[in-house]
This record gives structure tokens, C-alpha cells and sequence, in this order.
């Protein structure tokens, strides 16, 4: 048995041409591997082709070429297999109004075909924690309750590989955590998880892997660590007293004068401290009015992975 919970072979998908749009190539031949038991990051730019590739993955989508293994079921030969290995708690806030947690969590059950008898309604409603709201109208629920039913349905099912669409996506810190617990107590359990983020600094928290998906390709696929060491570049503006060219630097240490009279700084934080680049500027005599950084973002991590890859 493969060790692999997904497996994704040259996987293609174009949307056909609309009398509004022209064709679209949203994926250009993907191959990944999603390790069983991980808990798996997919990263890119609003429009990379993420929800492309987990609306295949969930059987929402239909690929127009390649093959994709679920849990090592192939879904055009164990299309109902593949199906039932896998839950997707989706972005958008979808619920009948008029269904209460329990009865919501109970449907989806059903439309799974769990008999009555292995159905988890009690268990999942307190891991969500919406014990006390489950009979109560969906549309009586707030925001976060909503999210934490559409987490509890795609568990309905047991599914072995539990996928998570931009889950804190404008979430409050509080819920934000209690999603993360709950993952992280369902990935101890040997659930493998799979989610999309525009946070880096979620991905970095909270996956051992990452694919950074890019116009349709995965353009890196590395370990967090790993990706985040290739990714060692800092930025130190430094803002003189008086009007000052660029110091002599330390090997290693790239230094731009802005037309706005700053010295910026970009040097690898694993080989410097910023204290290295401060006694450089002192050194030379120029006296420093103000220090800031430049943290990388998500978008700089897009360019320079783009640029090595
Ligand atoms: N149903 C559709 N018909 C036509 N084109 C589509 C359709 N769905 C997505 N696309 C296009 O395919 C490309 C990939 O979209 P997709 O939604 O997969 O990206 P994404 O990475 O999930 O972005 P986001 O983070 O904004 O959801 C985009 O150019 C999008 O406009």
C-alpha cells in the first residue's frame, strides 16, 4: 500500500469557453504527493488554481486529464472509494438556513450512506463545540459556529484525508485556535490534512509540508523548514541623520541608497545578525535617526521561489 494519501499524476483542467470568457487553463499538468499523516499546505496567489485542484480532490470538479489516487483509490476506477476517503470543509459559508446542527450533520451522514447506527452526530458536535447549539436553526448561528458545522460535516464520514479551504479566512484569533486545536487533535488521531492558506505564517505554524501552487504549477514542494531557509533574506532600512552613501558591507550584505535618502539592507539573517549591518553603518561614520525591517511576505516568497525554482 503506498505510503502517499494523494496522489496527483499530470493533472490538467481547463474551464471551456463561455459566451463571456475565453478557455481557461487552470491547472497545467500537476504531479504531488501528499504524504499520509502530514498535515499539508497548498500556498499560492488568489487565482493560482488552488480551489481548482481541492475541487477535484472532492469530486466537485471534473479534471480533463490525469489521475488522482485518494487513500490509493484511483477516482475513475473507485470513483465511490475515493469519494468516501476524503472531507472538504469548503470557503464559502453554505447552510440551509432551516437545518439545525444536528440535523445538518445527521443529512450529511446520510447522503454518505453512514448507517445510523456508526454515525458520530454526538462525538463531532462536541469536538466542534457546538454541543449546546445543536438544535438550534443554522441561521440562528454566528459566523464561527457556521464554520465549525461545515468542519463537523466534512467529518461525518471518517474520512482518512481531511482538506480545509482558506479555514481562518477572515476568522477571529479565538476560533482561528480552536480550528488549529481541532486539526491538530484530528492529525495526532492519523488524519492527514491538507490546507489552503494565504497566511504564510499560519502555513509555517501549522504544516510539515508545503506546495506552492503559481499559474497552474507547482512551482515548489518542500519541507516548511526547508522552504523557509531558502527564504533567509532580511531588510534593514536604516534612516541617517544627515545625507549619507553606502557604507562598505560584510560579504554577503547588499546595500541600496532610496532616492528618499534611506540605506536598505538585505543581508541572510542565518549568516548575519542585524547588529553585524548596524556596526557596518556606524562604522562609517553615519549616525542613524531611525531603524526599521522589511519582514518578507507571502508575495516575496512567490518571487524568489519563482525565481529559484
Ligand atoms: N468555473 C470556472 N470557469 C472558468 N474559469 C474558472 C472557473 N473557476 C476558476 N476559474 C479560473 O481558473 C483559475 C484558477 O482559479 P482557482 O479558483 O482554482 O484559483 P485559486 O488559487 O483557488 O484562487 P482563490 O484563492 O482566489 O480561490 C482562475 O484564473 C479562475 O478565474
Amino acid at each position: 500500500m503506498s505510503a502517499n494519501a494523494i496522489e496527483i499524476e499530470t493533472l490538467r483542467k481547463t474551464y471551456a469557453a463561455t459566451a463571456r470568457s475565453e478557455a481557461k487553463e487552470a491547472l497545467k499538468g500537476i504531479d504531488l504527493e501528499i504524504p499520509r499523516g502530514s498535515i499539508f499546505g497548498l500556498l499560492g496567489p488568489n487565482g493560482a488554481g488552488k480551489s481548482t485542484l481541492i475541487n477535484i480532490l472532492a469530486g466537485l470538479v471534473v479534471k480533463t486529464e490525469g489521475a488522482v489516487r485518494i487513500w490509493g483509490f484511483d477516482q475513475d476506477r473507485a470513483p465511490r472509494q475515493s469519494r468516501a476517503a476524503i472531507g472538504v470543509m469548503p470557503q464559502e459559508l453554505h447552510l440551509d438556513p432551516f437545518f439545525t446542527p444536528r440535523a445538518s450533520l445527521e443529512v450529511q451522514a446520510g447522503l454518505y450512506g453512514v448507517p445510523r447506527a456508526r454515525r458520530r452526530t454526538d462525538e463531532i458536535l462536541d469536538l466542534i463545540g457546538l454541543t449546546d447549539k445543536a438544535d438550534a436553526y443554522a441561521r440562528s448561528l454566528s459566523g464561527g459556529m457556521r464554520r465549525r458545522l461545515l468542519l463537523g460535516k466534512a467529518l461525518v464520514h471518517t474520512p482518512q484525508v481531511l482538506v480545509l479551504d482558506e479555514p481562518t479566512a477572515g476568522v477571529d484569533i479565538e476560533l482561528r485556535n480552536m480550528l488549529w486545536q481541532n486539526v491538530r487533535r484530528l492529525n495526532e488521531r492519523g488524519m492527514t490534512i491538507i490546507l489552503t492558506t494565504h497566511y504564510l505564517e499560519e502555513a509555517q505554524e501549522m504544516c510539515d509540508e508545503i506546495a506552492i501552487i503559481n499559474h497552474g504549477e507547482v512551482t515548489a514542494r518542500d519541507t516548511t523548514a526547508n522552504l523557509l531557509s531558502r527564504l533567509d533574506g532580511k531588510t534593514l532600512v536604516v534612516r541617517p541623520e544627515a545625507p549619507a552613501a553606502l557604507p562598505p558591507l560584510p560579504d554577503g550584505v547588499v546595500g541600496e541608497a532610496r532616492p528618499d535618502g534611506s540605506l536598505v539592507f538585505t543581508y541572510p539573517s542565518s549568516r548575519f545578525p542585524a547588529e553585524a549591518v548596524l556596526s557596518a553603518v556606524r562604522e562609517a561614520g553615519i549616525s542613524i535617526r531611525d531603524v526599521t525591517t522589511e519582514e518578507a511576505d507571502l508575495e516575496d516568497v512567490f518571487l524568489a521561489l519563482t525565481r529559484s525554482a
